[in-house]
């Protein structure tokens, strides 16, 4: 068994519904998966102990408990010393949270919210099987704001959404599976992003065979976002970036950190890749019906997604883009603007708040944030298990849609879920760094990864 992420390959996730479907008809072949589980824990369990102290083992009314019975067996036959119960040992030398796991239908109890406490505080690392317990599988909110911030997670028969989403990394720890040798017969809830890929750069391939940018933002002031988009549209490979800074003087280089990178306007480049909105201020509402108008392809952040929140007109025009030719690219905020609510109801169900936009705007939608989510219409939506808080620093985001601009430039007839993708995952492995990573250093990370 290995650490699930990052991920080698694209991997299917299961909500709840669908991962009860596939347990039962597994059981009619396979009765003995609750076995299969609990060896696959108790393995784990050795692996992770810490100490020669009693492995704990806190189980509940279900199957998830059952799981941890199944794993106690199988521990005290080996010789390891154990303890069932809802109160710790002595100096545990592990936990195995066999709480709640996939039944968790209302909040924890106050006694079993009492017991998550003492596994938090009894200082030995957490092992939960299955999911943490409290942690709701279908969109990683923790039920009634109690649920057990494991070390270690050990997904059982599927992965779910919930791990990788929403409050879920916070409590997950490391990330392991066993798919207790079942293969899922029916078609996933969403899909695991696996190792993105770069575009080919041929031997005899010259600046135009890769495609031009054109990034419109960066009011007085905030220059800089509009920049680092466009640094990473080149990093990215882009053949030529160009930048429409909204109010710079005529004589202005576009970039003095840069000087790659050439100022542009719209009505001399029709067909550039539009990356627009980044530090733009409210003047961009102004140029928005043009270039949603004029540009083949569009990534849209930032102020252009707030222009678009506030303005039916652009709504409509963002539908009436042809199919797969638009990204957006909201944090919760931005999106809870374009939904008309409130970021708590975009963050209690990412996946889904993704996916109605992306109905709704009929275009593809990246909602970042911990496990950014990727919808289109007609597409199984996508996840992102890359990232972390060291991206949690401005300017990442403008980075994200710059790379997205290059990588779009350079693949013009891939589709705008493909490119969200590949980037989105991309810019997430990138930043997998312990601490801070300042957006100008993401760029070069980017830029020479993998
Ligand atoms: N059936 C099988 O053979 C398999 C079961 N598996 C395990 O079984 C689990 C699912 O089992 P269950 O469906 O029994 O679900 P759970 O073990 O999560 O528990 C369900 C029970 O907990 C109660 N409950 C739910 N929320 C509660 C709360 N907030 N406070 C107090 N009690 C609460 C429910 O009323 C129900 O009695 C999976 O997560 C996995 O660990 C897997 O190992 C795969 C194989
Ligand atoms: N804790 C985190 N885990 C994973 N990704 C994160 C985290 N915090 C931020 N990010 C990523 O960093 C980027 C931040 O974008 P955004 O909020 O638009 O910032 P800005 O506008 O300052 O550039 C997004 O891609 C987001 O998914
Ligand atoms: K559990």
């Amino acid at each position: 068994m290995h650490p699930l992420l990052p991920t080698q390959q694209s991997l299917p996730l299961f909500n709840v519904a669908a991962s009860r479907r596939i347990e039962a008809r597994a059981l009619l072949h396979t009765p003995d998966l609750m076995a299969r589980a609990g060896l696959a824990v108790a393995k784990l369990a050795l692996a992770l102990r810490r100490g020669p102290g009693p492995i704990w083992i806190v189980c509940g009314p279900g199957n998830n408990g059952g799981d941890g019975r199944v794993a106690e067996q199988l521990l005290t036959r080996h010789g390891v010393g154990t303890h069932i119960a809802a109160t710790p040992p002595e100096q545990p030398a592990l936990v195995i949270d066999a709480l709640l796991g996939l039944g968790l239908n209302r909040a924890p109890s106050a006694d079993m919210a009492a017991t998550i406490t003492a596994m938090q505080a009894c200082g030995a690392p957490i092992l939960a099987v299955d999911l943490p317990s409290g942690l709701l599988a279908d969109t990683g909110q923790a039920a009634g704001n109690c649920a057990v911030r494991a070390d270690h997670t050990l997904a059982l028969l599927t992965l779910k959404p919930g791990l990788l989403t929403g409050e879920g990394r916070a409590h997950t720890g490391q990330l392991w599976f066993d798919d207790l040798g079942v293969t899922p017969d029916e078609p996933p809830t969403a899909l695991l992003l696996g190792p993105p890929t770069r575009p080919d750069r041929r031997p005899t391939s010259h600046k135009g065979s890769h495609g031009e940018v054109l990034v419109v933002g960066g009011a007085p002031g905030m220059q800089g976002a509009a920049r680092l988009a466009a640094r990473a549209a080149l990093a990215c490979g882009a053949g030529r970036v160009y930048v429409d800074l909204l109010d710079l003087a005529a004589d202005e280089v576009a970039d003095p950190v840069r000087p790659e990178l050439m100022r542009g306007r719209l009505s001399r480049l029709p067909q550039a890749v539009g990356v627009v909105g980044c530090g733009a201020g409210h003047g961009i509402a102004h140029d928005m019906p043009g270039l949603l108008h004029t540009l083949p392809r569009l990534v849209i952040d930032a102020d252009a997604l707030n222009a678009i929140a506030a303005d039916a007109d652009l709504q409509d025009a963002v539908r009436r883009r042809p199919p797969a030719s638009t990204v957006l690219t909201p944090h919760p905020l931005e999106a809870a603007r374009l939904l008309a609510c409130d970021v708590a109801s975009i963050q209690c169900d990412r996946l889904a708040a993704a996916t109605e936009l992306a109905r709704q705007l009929r275009c593809t939608v990246v909602l970042k944030g911990s496990g950014s989510v990727v919808a289109s219409p007609g597409e199984c939506p996508a996840l992102s298990g890359s990232g972390g808080p060291a991206l949690a620093t401005a300017g990442s985001g403008d980075v994200l849609a710059g790379w997205l601009g290059g990588l779009w430039a350079q693949q013009p007839d891939a589709p705008a879920h493909a490119i969200a993708c590949q980037g989105v995952e991309a810019h997430g492995r990138a930043g997998e760094v312990p601490g801070v990573l300042c957006a100008g250093d993401l760029i070069d990370r980017l830029a020479h990864w993998p």
